[in-house]
Parts: C-alpha cells; structure tokens; sequence
C-alpha cells in the first residue's frame, strides 16, 4: 500500500492507494473512527455496482449505514441536494459525532463534502475515490463546492476529511470517456510537477495506457497535490497553481451545459491559455504543441467554439482568483514552473 500524508496545521490524514482496497473499507473506516451513524452517498450510477458491498462491510465493523444515492451527473452538484441530504440525516437523528461517507467522482465528493461540513457546523468526513479525477485529484486536499445556477463551485468550504481510500479495481467499471476526462487532470499535473512525470505522461499514448498505469498516475498526481496543499491550504498563493486551465476551463464547461466534462473542459482551457502566453513569450516556444500531443494521444479536445464569446468572458469575474477586476491566471513559465501573471479582465477579452 502506497499511504500519502497529508499534514496541516490543525489536521493530518492519509490518503490510501491500494489496489482492492474496496473489499477493506469495514476495516479500514473503523482505522480511524469509533462506530457511529454514517451517511453513505454514492450516485446512480456508482449506487448499483458498489454501495450494497461498502453498506454491509460497514455495518459488519459496527456502523450504522444512511445511504443516499444521487442521480448521476453534474446538476447534482447543487444546494437543493445538500439541503435534501442534510434533512435526511436529521430526521434520522445524526450527531455532531456522527460521518459523512462519499462513495463516488469528484461530483459526490464534492457534494457530499458541503454536506459534511455544514450539518451541525461540520461532522467528520471520508472520501472513497472511484473515478480517475478522484483518485488523482479532487478526494485531496479538502475544496468542497456546489455550483448554482450558471456558476461552477461557487458556494463551497475548505473541509479535510479524516481518511481517503484510492483503489484502482473501481476503475474497471469507469467508461474510457470518464477515464480520460480524470487524465486531464493528470496531465495538468504533470506539467506543473515537473519534467520527469510530464516525461511520462508523453509515454501515455491510449486509454489502455491510463488504465495500466493508473495507480501510479494516481500516486504521483496525489503526491503533488499534498505537497502544494501542505504549503498553502487555503489557496492563498501557490494552491492557485493547481488551478491552470481551470479560469477558462469553468467558463467552458458551463457553457457547454454538460456536454463537456470537467476534464474536457480543463484540458481546452490549458491549452487556450498556454498558447496566449508562449505568443506573449511567457511560456517557452512549443510548450503548447507539447501539451496538445498528451491530450490528443488520449483524446481529449484541444479547442472549443465556446471560448472568446462574450458570455465566456462574462463568467471570468466569477472566478475565484478575480482580485478587483484583475485575475491572477497560471502560467508556465517552463514545465515544472508554475507561475502567476494578474490580467486585467480587459486584457484577457483583447488576449484572446
Ligand atoms: N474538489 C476538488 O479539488 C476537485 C478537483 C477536480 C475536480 N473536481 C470536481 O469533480 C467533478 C468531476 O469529477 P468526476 O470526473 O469524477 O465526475 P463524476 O463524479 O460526475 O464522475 C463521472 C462519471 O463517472 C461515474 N462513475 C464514477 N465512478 C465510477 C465507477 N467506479 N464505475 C462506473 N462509473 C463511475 C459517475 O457516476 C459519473 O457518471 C467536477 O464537479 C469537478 O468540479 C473537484
Ligand atoms: O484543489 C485545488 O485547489 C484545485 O484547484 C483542483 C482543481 O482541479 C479543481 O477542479 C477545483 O475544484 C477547482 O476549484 P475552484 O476553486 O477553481 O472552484
Ligand atoms: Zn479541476
């Protein structure tokens, strides 16, 4: 087993990457809690294959299980859901020393993690990873968001959980386009950790190739985000870098209006971005070329008819690294080396 720690100042985790880890998950939730109440909550689609066997071996370790199943799909990732969730558990009498168990993508993790952190001010909390962005990025690190209306993540908390488990086995079941929208992520980390993975993600030439090497993908994607997390929890400088192609990324994915997965949306928006700032001379010569080959190896799109609309341009004063009008874009100024260049929104429209 491949255990990172996650370690900051008022709370410490682990996150758990090992294969069939599935078949463990009694033991290794009693690992750091005591029984108690859980809420389980999966979607429709993650429900039928795996909630029925993470039910029984939690209450064969001695929890009592509240399951919840959302539909699948990014519209569940809302305000009204947390609200219904949230009713469900008081009417079953959940405590302040009770859970909140997210069995699911980074669409149940991300909801279930509002969940937990708003029910009685914040129970604990535990991701179980099953989709690639998952296992490689979102169950780490402790951003938890609902989106409302057109507007992605934008109701959310910092809330770490006490425990993450990463078992590749449930990726056999993720489809190939899911699979490769969680590879988006991956590649975005490649590129900000440094030459050595972003040499292997150029070795990732099929979606064959992200399931073989899933759990190393999942190990040094992971091993990253902690190291940036630990160094900046709540984003207040170098957590900004984990969000290259995410200020045009988001603007996408919601007009997109589900078309485009977050990944998608992500790896259009790196490569939109990368290009303004190798013309501008910020990024090296051929950077963009490098990013579009490990994209399309794998086929993720590289461009969209959505970007430089006005509406676009519209969604960029809601991101969050907007400081008055000006936004702090990342950019790499060489592979490995992440920087921020502030933009005024005006400069973006006429970059674009
Ligand atoms: N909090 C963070 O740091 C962070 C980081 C990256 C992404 N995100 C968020 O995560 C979401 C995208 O994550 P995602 O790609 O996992 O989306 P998702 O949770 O919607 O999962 C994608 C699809 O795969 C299905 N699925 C998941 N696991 C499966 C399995 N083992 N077998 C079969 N089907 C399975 C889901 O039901 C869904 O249909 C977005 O909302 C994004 O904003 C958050
Ligand atoms: O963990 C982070 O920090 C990230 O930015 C990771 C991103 O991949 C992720 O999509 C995150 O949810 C984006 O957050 P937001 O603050 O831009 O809404
Ligand atoms: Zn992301």
């Amino acid at each position: 087993m491949t255990t990172v720690k996650v370690k900051l100042t008022h709370k410490n985790y682990d996150v758990k990457i090992e294969k069939g880890l599935h078949q463990a998950i009694g033991e290794q939730v009693r690992s750091v809690w005591q029984p108690r109440k859980v809420v389980l909550i999966t979607d429709s689609n993650v429900g039928p294959l795996y909630l029925s066997s993470a039910q029984g071996q939690l209450e064969k370790a001695g929890f009592e299980v509240l399951p919840v199943e959302v539909p699948a799909g990014e519209a569940s990732k809302s305000l009204t859901k947390v609200g219904e969730i949230i009713s469900q558990m008081a009417q079953a009498g959940f405590t302040r020393q009770d859970g909140v168990i997210s069995l699911g993508g980074g669409m149940v993790g991300d909801l279930s993690g509002v969940v937990a952190s708003l029910y009685m001010r914040g129970i604990a909390f535990i991701q179980i990873a099953t989709s690639l962005t998952a296992q490689v990025d979102s169950s780490v690190g402790g951003k938890t968001a609902v989106n409302l209306g057109e507007t992605k993540n934008i109701a959310g908390t910092f809330y770490q959980p006490d425990l993450v488990l990463v078992d590749s086995d449930y990726l056999d079941t993720l489809t190939d386009r899911d699979l490769v929208e969680g590879y988006g992520e991956v590649a975005k980390t490649s590129a900000l950790e440094g030459q050595d993975f972003f040499n292997f993600t150029g070795k990732i030439r099929s979606v064959q190739d992200i399931r073989d090497h899933a759990p190393e993908l999942s190990e040094r994607s992971i091993a990253y985000k902690a190291k940036v997390v630990m160094g900046d929890e709540k984003e207040a400088g170098q957590r900004q870098f984990l969000n290259f192609g995410h200020t045009f990324g988001h603007a996408i994915e919601l007009l997109s209006h589900g078309s485009l997965r977050h990944g998608e949306a992500v790896a259009i928006g790196m490569v939109t971005v990368t290009r303004v700032f190798e013309a501008e001379g910020i990024s090296p010569e051929g950077l963009t070329q490098a990013l579009i080959d490990r994209l399309q190896a794998v086929g993720l799109p590289i461009s969209s008819d959505l970007v430089g609309t006005p509406l676009f341009f519209q969604h960029m004063i809601n991101d969050k690294k907007n400081r008055g009008g000006v936004i702090n874009m990342v950019a790499l100024a060489q592979v490995g080396q992440p920087i921020i260049v502030p933009k005024p929104l005006d400069e973006i429209r006429s970059m674009i």
